[in-house]
């Protein structure tokens, strides 16, 4: 038993002592306190309600931290598989496998919701972008039409699903692809009372609009229907009405158009009106379909013509050599046929509706990585194990296959390469005798006889089975033949499991009416025809060429394999995550764990094995450069300073660690430790680190305290200084001299009297300044005044000048006009002969003569004015200079003034408060004098009464 510290561990590897008991017993704590995830590799155990640790805020925690930071959480696989992508740029692939009702789906959807958060655009505001919501809606959608109720799971996954995300070389998705495996179809047509067939015929008869219902001629209810009325029609907590609507939603988001989506639900009308025809036996054995009402729905939906059809069902034509025969069929063969249809058309349905939502995700941008997320169904072992259950576990056997070659085999190829001791241990895990009893072909595996028998003519399921006897009896130790029934014992990884073959070929085969089917390829309904597009051509009936290549005959066995090939090839490339899932009980119960059940699932899916080996292995390693800078804390100063080649720090290191030889090893790149060491290495780590932060931060606190202290100190030396002070001060008021000079101070001269005398005078003389400033202003505007008087008579003065000079010239042009001859002739021609004309003319001489030496005075005089006018506009412009300096004069003088007036206001107000202080100290002085004199007065009197007492004393004594 190991002690309670291991109660509860996180990582099943670290216990002591490491049993089927103890891993339970952990599990089982661990479960009841609501910790359903355990590692080594991640165990996830079903809670059966929803605990809060999938919120936004626990997204947040578990970004960018390593494995051993955070408890173990499908989120942290998420993000290990992310940053191994980013860092290694290697694909990576997360498998997640389990029983029935584990929880494979739900954590495949954490995981998604995990990547899609981190992943998006971090530019987009949104929390998703278009492309994370449509691969978030996928889901919804694949439910709806791939989930169907049983009894261990009210959402069981009938399908197995590899949704690979794709991220450009920034780490963002860039689109998505799914792959879906073996789609349980038999649930279309058969169903037990307690399950239900997939939930879409439920949400389509309860939730359809009533335009749809009639489009495709559903007017009854689930009652109505022979493929749903026999199951249950309702699960606990579901509407399946809303959850239509959720349907409708999320194909409207992926981008399914309304058109797109009608024809998903044709399908599902189709099948409901198939599983209601109703099929006769005549008398002569052969099946009938007398009523044809329903067969004609059938038709109407599926765009076919009702004759052929009906014939194609109950007569069809088929070759015998060279002919071609019609063929009479009984009901039994009739209703095989109509069923096999039935789960055909939901298959191809339900693969065109997988392809159309890749072609929403799988958009063509650039695509570097990817992460692939298998959720596929694990072990099947039931009572009777057929067809279906050899195809999962056959998967199953593989996926196990990968799983240890990935723990053990490829493992111990890597201690080989990093160069580190270690003997080859084979754990004896090899699968592959039992897949190659499955797949092989030489000699002929399963799978292969039974493609064989299916060509063979005459084959059943019996000869099926003698064959694989005659074939591996005693040949293999992992094949067996039982006793009782008619069938083989396989030897797996999980269990032995014994198969039992009835119907083994019909499955195989898969086979359809090819009358029916060739119809369905020429369908009225493009969708419908493209269905059934692979059986085009080939045919007689309705002499069409040979146009489309038939599709190559590929049994349901073949092309699993193949599909599992090609998912193998995948697996193969990338670096993988496994995550078991656990139901703990069988009643779909939360907080009850069933002990027997969960060692058996622990045991089935390797668990138990894998952490044995793992414990024997190094399954925890570390570069040497993160190594050193994760773990050099531990050892300080262990490093010399300067450059320590990697390998070489990481050996000083781990001698410094004190650790066991045996619990690492150093490789060529890296350093490997045995299970649980590097959790220690943690846990010291932290403690360390919590060492380091205490101590800083009660460094940080004690320097805040030191110099709180400080200011407080010098706080009380200063109150101390203060105190000091004071009691001084109180103390020397007591001194008599000191209240004498206190009372006398006023009346010593003292330097503030000096300051106001001096005061006083400079206020007296800037007074006087002042007023010769004002005197000398007021000159200069009267002589301004004056002068602008005699500039107004001088301008005048000019102005008759030059009208007087302007009547001149006219003169002068006059004159002018009589002295030049040929004026004169003219004047002659024109002259009166008369005497007194001429006397006219002489006066006009002398006229003349007279004006001449008045214009030659006034010339002179015009010159004398303009030369004093010349004198009177430069004093002018002197005096105007003058007014200039005046006026700034007058400025400065008045904002000195304005000064002194404030300076003469503030003495004044200086010299009436000392004023008031000295009449206050006069008073003093006036009563201090009053009250001396009296006392001198009394001093007179005592003197005078002690010499009359001396006097008296001395009588008296005589
Ligand atoms: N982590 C979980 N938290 C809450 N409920 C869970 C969780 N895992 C599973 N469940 C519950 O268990 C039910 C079954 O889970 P889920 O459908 O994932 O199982 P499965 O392994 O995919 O089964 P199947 O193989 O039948 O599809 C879910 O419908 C859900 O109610």
């Amino acid at each position: 038993m190991n002690p309670p510290k291991f109660d509860k561990v996180e990582d099943m590897a670290d216990l002591t002592h490491l049993n089927e008991a103890s891993v339970i017993h952990n599990l089982r704590l661990r479960y009841l306190s609501d910790m359903i995830y355990v590692r080594l590799f991640l165990v996830a155990v079903n809670p059966y309600r929803s605990l809060p640790i999938y919120t936004d805020e626990i997204i947040r925690s578990y970004k960018n931290k390593r494995r051993y930071e955070m408890p173990p959480h499908i989120y942290a696989i998420s993000d290990i598989a992310y940053h191994d992508m980013l860092q290694g740029r290697e694909n990576q692939s997360i498998l997640i496998t389990g029983e029935s009702g584990a929880g494979k789906t739900e954590n495949t959807k954490k995981v998604i919701q995990y990547i899609a958060t981190i992943a998006s655009d971090s530019t987009n505001t949104k929390k998703y972008g278009i492309l994370e919501q449509q691969i978030l809606q996928a889901n919804p959608i694949l439910e709806a039409f791939g989930n169907a109720q049983t009894i261990r799971n009210n959402n069981s996954s009938r399908f197995g699903k590899f949704i690979r995300i794709e991220f450009n070389s920034a780490g963002q998705i860039s689109g998505a692809n799914i792959e879906r495996y073996l789609l349980e179809k038999s649930r279309v047509t058969y169903q037990t009372p307690e399950e239900r067939n997939f939930h879409i015929f439920y949400q389509l008869l309860k939730g359809a609009p009533s335009a749809i219902k009639k489009k495709f001629l559903l007017d009854g209810s689930l009652d109505d229907y022979r493929f749903t009325k026999h199951s249950r029609k309702d699960i606990d907590g579901v509407d399946d009405i809303a959850e239509f609507e959720i349907l409708l939603n999320a194909m409207n988001i992926v981008g399914i158009s309304e058109d797109e989506q009608v024809e998903f639900f044709r399908i599902v009308a189709s099948v409901l009106h198939l599983g209601n025809i109703c099929v006769t036996s005549g008398r002569d054995d052969q099946a009938h379909i007398l009523d044809t009402s329903v067969a004609e729905k059938v038709c109407h939906v599926l765009g076919v013509p009702i004759d052929a059809f009906i014939k194609g069902l109950i007569k069809p034509q088929v070759k015998a050599g060279r002919e071609w025969v019609a063929q009479a069929r009984t009901k039994e063969q009739v209703l095989y046929s109509i069923e096999a249809l039935a789960k055909a058309l939901y298959e191809r349905s339900f693969g065109a509706l997988v392809e159309r939502i890749n072609k929403a995700i799988d958009t063509p941008s650039n695509k570097a990585y990817f992460i692939g997320v298998l959720d596929i169904a694990g072990f099947e072992i039931f009572q009777t194990n057929g067809f279906e259950q050899l195809c999962i576990n056959y998967t199953n056997e593989k996926l196990q296959q990968f799983f240890n070659q990935h723990m053990f085999i490829l493992e111990q190829e890597q201690y080989k390469l990093e160069n580190i001791e270690w003997d080859f241990i084979d754990f004896g895990l090899d699968l592959q005798p039992t897949i190659d009893l499955i797949e092989k072909t030489k000699p002929v595996g399963i799978l292969a006889c039974l493609d064989e028998e299916c060509v063979m003519p005459k084959a059943t399921d019996k000869t099926f089975v003698e064959k694989l006897h005659s074939i591996w009896k005693n040949k293999s130790p992992k094949y067996g033949v039982p006793r009782f029934q008619q069938g083989f014992i396989l030897n797996h990884y999980a269990a032995k499991v014994e198969y039992t073959t009835s119907g083994w070929l019909n499955k195989n085969k898969d086979p359809l009416n090819e009358n029916v089917t060739k119809l369905l390829a020429h369908s009225s309904q493009p969708y419908i025809a493209s269905l059934f597009s692979d059986f085009l051509g080939d045919t007689t009936d309705y002499g069409t060429k040979n146009r489309v290549k038939r599709g190559v005959f590929r049994t349901v066995g073949r092309r699993h394999k193949e599909q599992l090939h090609s998912l193998m090839q995948q697996l193969y490339s990338t670096q993988p995550h496994f995550v078991r899932c656990i139901v703990p009980n069988a009643k779909k119960m939360a907080g009850k764990i069933n002990t027997p059940l969960v060692l058996d699932q622990l045991r089935c899916n390797g668990v138990l094995e894998g952490i044995r080996i793992c414990r024997v292995g190094f399954p925890n390693r570390l570069g040497f450069v993160e190594f050193r800078q994760r773990y050099e804390i531990l050892a300080p100063r262990i490093l010399p300073e300067g450059y320590v080649n990697g390998r070489e720090a990481a050996h000083k290191l781990l001698e410094a660690f004190k650790l066991e030889g045996n619990q690492y090893r150093i490789g060529l790149s890296k350093v490997f430790f045995r299970a649980g060491v590097l959790a220690e290495l943690e846990e010291v780590r932290d403690n360390k680190l919590s060492l380091v932060f205490t101590g800083f931060q009660a460094h940080c606190r004690g320097k805040l305290s030191r110099k709180d202290y400080r200011k407080l100190s010098e706080k009380t030396r200063a109150a101390l200084v203060i105190q000091r002070n004071i009691r001084a001060i109180n103390k020397l008021k007591q001194n008599p001299w000191w209240k004498l000079y206190y009372q006398i101070r006023p009346m010593l001269p003292s330097r503030k009297d000096e300051q106001i005398r001096l005061l006083k005078e400079r206020i007296k003389e800037l007074e006087e300044k002042l007023q010769r400033e004002i005197q000398e202003r007021r000159k200069l505007e009267s002589a301004n005044t004056q002068l602008e008087v005699e500039k107004i008579t001088f301008e005048e003065l000019l102005h008759n000048e030059r009208s007087l000079s302007l009547e001149k010239d006219e003169l002068i042009q006059k004159i002018k006009f009589t002295e030049e001859p040929e004026n004169i002739d003219e004047y002659n021609s024109t002259k009166p002969s008369s005497k007194d004309q001429l006397l006219d003319l002489e006066q006009t001489n002398h006229e003349m003569s007279q004006l001449k030496t008045t214009l030659e005075e006034t010339e002179s005089q015009k010159m004398l004015l303009e030369k004093l006018k010349k004198n009177l506009e430069d004093r002018l412009g002197e005096i105007h200079e003058q007014y200039h300096d005046a006026s700034q004069n007058k400025h400065v003088a008045e904002k000195n003034l304005s000064a002194l007036d404030r300076e003469v206001f503030d003495l004044k107000q200086l010299v009436e408060e000392h004023q008031d202080t000295a009449n206050g100290l006069s008073e003093k002085l006036r009563k201090v004098e009053a009250s001396l004199l009296d006392s001198q007065n009394e001093l007179t009197k005592e003197k005078e009464e002690n010499q009359e007492l001396i006097k008296s004393k001395v009588k008296y004594n005589c």
